[in-house]
Formats: structure tokens, C-alpha cells, sequence
């Protein structure tokens, strides 16, 4: 199974709670919060996400360290997905844009930005 398609897999869950019950749904109850709930998980988790990473950068061959890390970018790709379904967008989308920017180096695409200034 591709890694695409899991995504792709979780977004169609997460669009089909856009009309779910949100007593028995944690992302329904996000989505029907509004974006103030979900973008506030997506600050918290990015902060997480920057500490875990701090731990495995001081004990690299910590395997807990390593698991924790694996479950904070998780938990930020998943409430990230939960923004973009809510303004229907879609992983699809992000790659696309990823695979626009394919081969052109950030370095490159810097200078550039700035001759257009
Ligand atoms: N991938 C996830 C997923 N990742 C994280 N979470 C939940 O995100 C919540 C927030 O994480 P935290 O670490 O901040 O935990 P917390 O301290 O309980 O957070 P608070 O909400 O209390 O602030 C937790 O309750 C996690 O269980 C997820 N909840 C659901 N999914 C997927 O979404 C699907 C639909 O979920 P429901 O809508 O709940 O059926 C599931 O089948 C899964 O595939």
C-alpha cells in the first residue's frame, strides 16, 4: 500500500465526518468547532513536533525518542489534513504542489523571488 493512498484513505474518512455525528467523532467535533479548535491542535502538535525532534537530536539512537517523534509529525499531518478537508482541500493538492516544486532547489527558487522584487 502506498503511502498516497493511506492518505488518501484518511481524507476520505475525514470528509465523510463533515456529516457525522460529533458525540461519537473526534474529527466531526473538530470540524463542527470550527477552525479555531483544529488550528490550535496544529500549533500544539508543530510545538510538540519541534521538542521531539530537540530529544533525538541530543540521543539519535533512542528508540522511544525516535517512536515520539514518529507520533507528533503523525498527529500535525493528521490535524493538517483536518484544516484542509474543512476549506476542501485535499493531500492530493499538496502533493501536486509538492511535485510542482520538484527539482527546483529552494536555493534556487529564493534568488529568484528576489529578482522579481
Ligand atoms: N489519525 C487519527 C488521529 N491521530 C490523533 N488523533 C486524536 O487526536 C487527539 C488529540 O491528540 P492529543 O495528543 O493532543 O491528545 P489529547 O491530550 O487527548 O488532546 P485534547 O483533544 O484533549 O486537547 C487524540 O484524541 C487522538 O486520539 C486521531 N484521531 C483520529 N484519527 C483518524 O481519524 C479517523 C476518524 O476518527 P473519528 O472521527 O474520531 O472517528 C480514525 O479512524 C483514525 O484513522
Amino acid at each position: 500500500m502506498s503511502t498516497q493512498d493511506s492518505l488518501q484513505r484518511l481524507a476520505q474518512t475525514i470528509e465523510s465526518r463533515k456529516t457525522g455525528s460529533h458525540e461519537k467523532s473526534y474529527v466531526a467535533r473538530l470540524l463542527h468547532n470550527g477552525p479555531d479548535s483544529f488550528l490550535k491542535k496544529i500549533g500544539e502538535e508543530a510545538t510538540e513536533t519541534v521538542m521531539a525532534a530537540k530529544d533525538v537530536q541530543r540521543d539519535p539512537a533512542n528508540p522511544l525518542l525516535r517512536g515520539k517523534l514518529v507520533g507528533e509529525v503523525a498527529d500535525l499531518w493528521f490535524h493538517s489534513m483536518i484544516a484542509l478537508a474543512y476549506f476542501d482541500l485535499s493531500p492530493a493538492d499538496v502533493i501536486a504542489e509538492l511535485e510542482r516544486r520538484e527539482g527546483t532547489s529552494g536555493l534556487e527558487e529564493k534568488a529568484l523571488r528576489k529578482t522579481q522584487i
